[in-house]
């Protein structure tokens, strides 16, 4: 973590990832928390400092200049506000964040403080993606592009991908001289996601209000709109703290459309939650990873709990290692393939929760033992294969890090997300 702290911010990892990304910084201010409490507040803040006037806060913040990572700051071409940024955004777990350092303090001063300044700004952003990501009020928020999600190549977009590829200026990637391409997107992916993003650039500089309507793009995602569920229990939680009782109703209307709102995303055939393509109306006939996710949001009933746990076991029966970013017995499932077979150890913190909050605690355990095994055996790396237990991508990757101070070293009653909180009726779990 200190190896890899750039003055206030923690870049992913050196190299490969020079910047400030939105929720690996979310993950690692939560395990700055562990052991330096105002170095995590500082990590927020940094963030933060990059957020746009209409609330949302950059996939990237470009606070210094680099040429080890494309496409870069003078792609984008995004204003200085002041740090210069990507025009698109990554799931929303800061909240999540705030209220671990919150309820962890050992400085409550200086843990007030911090809230109320960053608290509106947290409000600013779950605001945005209500009213840039779903002015149609369906509930559930739609991502524009792939690395909004996260899980950037996921076989969950190949059908919403095959939009036709712009001419686009010459470019050269430089992800393929830190990794392997057998383990990156194949050029054509990269050059889908340089259409769009010369498309939101040619729509007056990543307009919101224009995007969700002019992109090719649109779809309900199931990791960002589950953080976002997630994200809404702690916004509210600390809302209760700051006694803001009309934003806690506000939030409430959120939590209650997004439980109406993931009814659609649920394929009773497969027993798995799924994304869907909103321009075509269509499931993602893909089980990932993410399909687990609503578990952690809360919203799965009891029954589909039961389907999912039952998917999962059969996936983990198949690998040495859990939890594969796709069923292993898919077709597609690629074990090095980057978020097409991987394991990723914040998606297994996710789910390890998730299923603790449902009563599952020897699956949750199995899933935390794995995550033991694989940073122990392979180090902390971005991802692992499933079969082998080695480890892929970039290298003393910081979220990595920050998932074993904040997860895998502690007991499941104090670490990150221990808690999952609501009104009653949420409360599936
Ligand atoms: O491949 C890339 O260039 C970046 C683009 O944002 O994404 C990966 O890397 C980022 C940095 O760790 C992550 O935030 C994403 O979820 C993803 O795994």
């Amino acid at each position: 973590m200190r190896m890899n702290d750039f003055g206030g911010y923690t870049v992913p990892a050196q190299g490969l990832y020079p910047f400030q990304w939105n929720w690996d910084s979310a993950i690692v201010s939560a395990g700055w928390a562990v052991f330096d409490e105002a170095r995590a507040w500082e990590e927020l803040e940094k963030l933060f400092s990059g957020q746009w006037e209409d609330g949302m806060v950059p996939s990237i913040v470009f606070h210094r200049p680099s040429n080890t990572y494309f496409p870069g700051p003078d792609i984008w071409g995004t204003p200085q506000k002041p740090s210069k940024s990507t025009g698109i955004t990554q799931p929303p777990v800061a909240a999540l964040s705030v209220r671990f350092l919150y309820e962890h303090t050992e400085n409550p001063e200086l843990a007030e403080q911090k809230l109320v300044s960053l608290f509106p700004k947290l409000l600013a952003w779950h605001r945005w993606w209500y009213k840039a990501r779903d002015p149609e009020n369906t509930g559930v928020v739609a991502i524009l592009h792939p690395w909004e999600s996260g899980m950037d190549n996921s076989p969950a977009w190949d059908e919403s991908m095959k939009f036709p590829i712009d001419k686009l200026p010459r470019y050269v990637r430089c992800d393929l001289n830190h990794v392997d391409s057998c383990m990156r997107p194949t050029q054509e992916t990269y050059d889908r996601y340089l259409t769009l993003l010369h498309r939101f650039k040619a729509a007056n500089f990543y307009d919101p209000s224009r995007l969700y309507w002019i992109s090719p793009f649109r779809v309900t995602d199931l990791c960002v709109n589950s953080i976002l569920i997630r994200a809404n229990r702690d916004l509210r939680w600390l809302a209760l703290r700051l006694e803001k009782d009309d934003i806690v109703k506000e939030i409430d209307e959120w939590l209650n459309k997004g439980f109406e709102g993931f009814k659609q995303l649920w394929d009773e055939d497969s027993g798995l939650f799924k994304c869907k393509d909103q321009l075509t109306g269509k499931l993602a006939n893909a089980p990932i990873s993410a399909a687990f996710l609503p578990l952690f949001a809360g919203v799965a009933t009891k029954e589909q709990a039961d389907k999912l746990t039952h998917n999962l076991e059969r996936w983990l029966g198949q690998v040495n290692y859990g939890v594969p970013s796709m069923d292993p017995e898919d077709h597609r499932f690629e074990p090095l393939r980057y978020w097409r077979g991987p394991v990723w150890i914040i998606m297994n913190w996710m789910i390890s929760n998730g299923l603790r909050h449902y009563g599952y605690d020897e699956l949750a355990d199995r899933i935390k033992d794995d995550s033991i095994s694989l940073t122990t055996k392979a180090g902390l790396r971005e991802y692992f294969d499933p079969l082998t237990g080695d480890g892929a991508g970039g290298r003393n990757f910081s979220w990595t890090a920050a998932m074993c101070l904040a997860w895998l070293d502690r007991p499941a009653a104090i670490a990150i997300g221990h808690k999952m909180s609501g009104p009653k009726k949420h409360l599936n779990a």
